[in-house]
């Protein structure tokens, strides 16, 4: 499934109009296409269209029209006094077959009628802060009882960041003409876009564009996890050292090693707190474990570092970061990781929060994958996880650029974004709102770097096999999402990994 942006789906549309497809062609498509989409999901009675003046609001009058002609019973909001080109000879169209046109003051009044609303207020010709006057159209919108049908994208998100600054639809569905529109996959504006789909509008593939987000399906990881070769050992299928825990916080390094070990790791070796070591010698009956000498509060503290070195060098990949606590002992170690190991490293966790103000990411030349979520990517460039949220692709987008590594941003769109390269993961479920689950994916995705995976396809792909874990829990168990522990993710791990492997799309 592709994603575009305003820009490249402005793109595609014009060269689509080179090879002699007509605009008003697209409009129709995508109208008839958005319209069949509307009466078979919601088999609607009265429906109120509102459109504004762009070829969002042109669409809007070809979906109105079907609507009417399917025997719905249409208003339609027509915001500009004068129209022109599609849009203008859609409306007059839609006029022709006398579907009633409403005022703005009247629209209270049908919209309490309604059981369907469509949006076509604003399109991907949108972006920044909604004006006074479409905020109040939109707030309208949003406080009548019936369901929304979003042309393209909920107006007030923009389209190919998600960005929502003001006023933004919240839709049921959202329906793209042509390809997904980046801004319905991303929060906040995925959240406004409800169920997202898109309708074929007939562009030639020689009209595409090469998408600068792309979504990470299970198509496009295929054939990225390599098989272990023979002839195999234990080291030559991938051997990943994890520094993770402390005296207090055990069960962060149980999951990271275990989380590794699913996603086929060969052998893993855990350096941890020295009081932590016996505890989770017994726990990780497979895993070597060794105890690293810690400060007072229980960290791994001085002399750690040297421990972790004399490991790396039989490691071909290193995840720091789960349960080893924040503090000037954790930085020191994190920094000499980072600068010191010359093995793919993963840093997630208290190792980012150490790393907040440091440029020794930077500064790193090997591969470095971090796994932050708002609230620690925010720390790490000195924002809030607020501002970080607001503007999720953008902030991704800066840490890689800014840190020179592979950005993971956690969320139930998780983003991975390493240079010019970005991904947005369809995987992610409100089940994995739950402690310990971030732990499983960084020795997931670490597992991955150790078995020579590309810092930005391990990052991808492991998103994906955490996600598609969830979902086979709730499918097997049927039990409700909160009830996932983040345990409960290990033993789908192998069938998620099996998905990828067959270049099966899951169902
Ligand atoms: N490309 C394609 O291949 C295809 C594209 N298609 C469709 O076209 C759509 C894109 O159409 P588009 O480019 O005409 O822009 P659109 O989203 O209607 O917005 C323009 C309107 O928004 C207004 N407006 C702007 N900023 C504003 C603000 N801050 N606050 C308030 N208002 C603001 C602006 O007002 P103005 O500034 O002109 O006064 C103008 O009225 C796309 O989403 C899809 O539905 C399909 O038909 C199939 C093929
Ligand atoms: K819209």
């Amino acid at each position: 499934m592709r994603l575009y942006t305003a820009e490249e789906m402005g793109r595609a549309d014009r060269a689509a109009q080179e090879m002699g497809i007509s605009g008003r062609v697209l409009m129709e498509r995508a109208g008839v296409g958005m319209a069949s989409l509307a009466l078979e999901r919601f088999s609607p009675r009265r429906a109120v269209a509102v459109c504004g003046g762009g070829n969002n609001g042109g669409d809007g009058f070809v979906v109105a029209r079907e609507l009417h002609r399917a025997g719905v019973e249409v208003e339609v909001l027509a915001t500009r006094e004068e129209y022109r080109g599609d849009p203008e000879a859609n409306l007059r169209a839609l006029k022709g077959l006398g579907v009633r046109m409403i005022r703005p003051e009247e629209l209270g009044v049908s919209l309490g009628r309604a059981d369907l609303v469509v949006d076509a207020l604003l399109g991907t010709g949108f972006s920044g802060e909604v004006r006074e006057r479409e905020a109040a159209l939109i707030r309208r919108i949003n406080a009548s009882p019936a369901r929304v049908l979003a042309v393209d994208v909920p107006s007030g998100v923009d389209g190919s960041t998600g960005e929502v600054r003001g006023e933004a639809v919240r839709a049921d569905l959202t329906v793209c003409a042509h390809a997904l529109k980046v801004g319905c996959v991303i929060s906040p504006g995925r959240e406004h876009a409800g169920e997202v789909a898109a309708v074929d509008i007939g562009l030639p593939s020689e009209a595409e564009v090469e998408p600068s987000v792309v979504l990470n399906d299970a198509a496009s990881l295929a054939g990225l996890i390599p098989r272990t070769a023979e002839p195999a050992h234990k080291y030559s299928a991938g051997a990943l050292l994890v520094v993770a825990g402390s005296r207090a916080m055990t069960g962060a390094a149980v999951m990271t090693v275990a989380g590794a070990q699913r996603a086929g790791c060969g052998i893993v070796f855990l350096v941890t707190a020295a009081g932590a070591a016996p505890l989770l010698d017994a726990r990780l009956t497979e895993a070597i474990v060794e105890g690293a000498p810690e400060d007072a509060e229980g960290h791994m503290g001085e002399g750690a570092l040297e421990a972790v070195l004399g490991r790396a060098g039989r490691a071909s990949a290193v995840v720091v970061g789960p349960g080893i606590g924040v503090g000037e002992g954790g930085r020191r170690l994190v920094e000499g990781i980072v600068r010191e190991v010359e093995a793919p490293v993963l840093l997630d966790a208290d190792a980012i929060t150490n790393l907040s103000g440091s440029d020794a990411l930077a500064a790193r030349e090997a591969p470095a994958v971090i796994t932050p979520h708002a609230g620690e990517l925010g720390r790490l460039m000195g924002a809030g996880a607020r501002e970080i949220s607001a503007s999720r692709l953008r902030h991704a987008r800066e840490a890689a650029a800014r840190h020179g590594c592979c950005v993971l941003l956690k969320g139930s769109d998780t983003i991975i974004a390493e240079g010019e390269k970005a991904a947005v993961n369809p995987t992610g479920h409100v089940a994995l709102a739950t402690a310990g689950t971030g732990d499983v994916l960084s020795g997931v995705i670490g597992a991955l770097l150790s078995r020579g995976m590309g810092a930005y396809d391990a990052a991808r792909a492991g998103a994906w096999a955490h996600g598609r874990a969830a979902r086979l829990w709730l499918r097997e168990t049927g039990w409700p999402a909160e009830s996932l522990i983040a345990t409960d993710l290990l033993p789908h791990l192998p069938r998620a990994f099996a998905e990828l492997l067959e270049g099966r799309p899951p169902r």
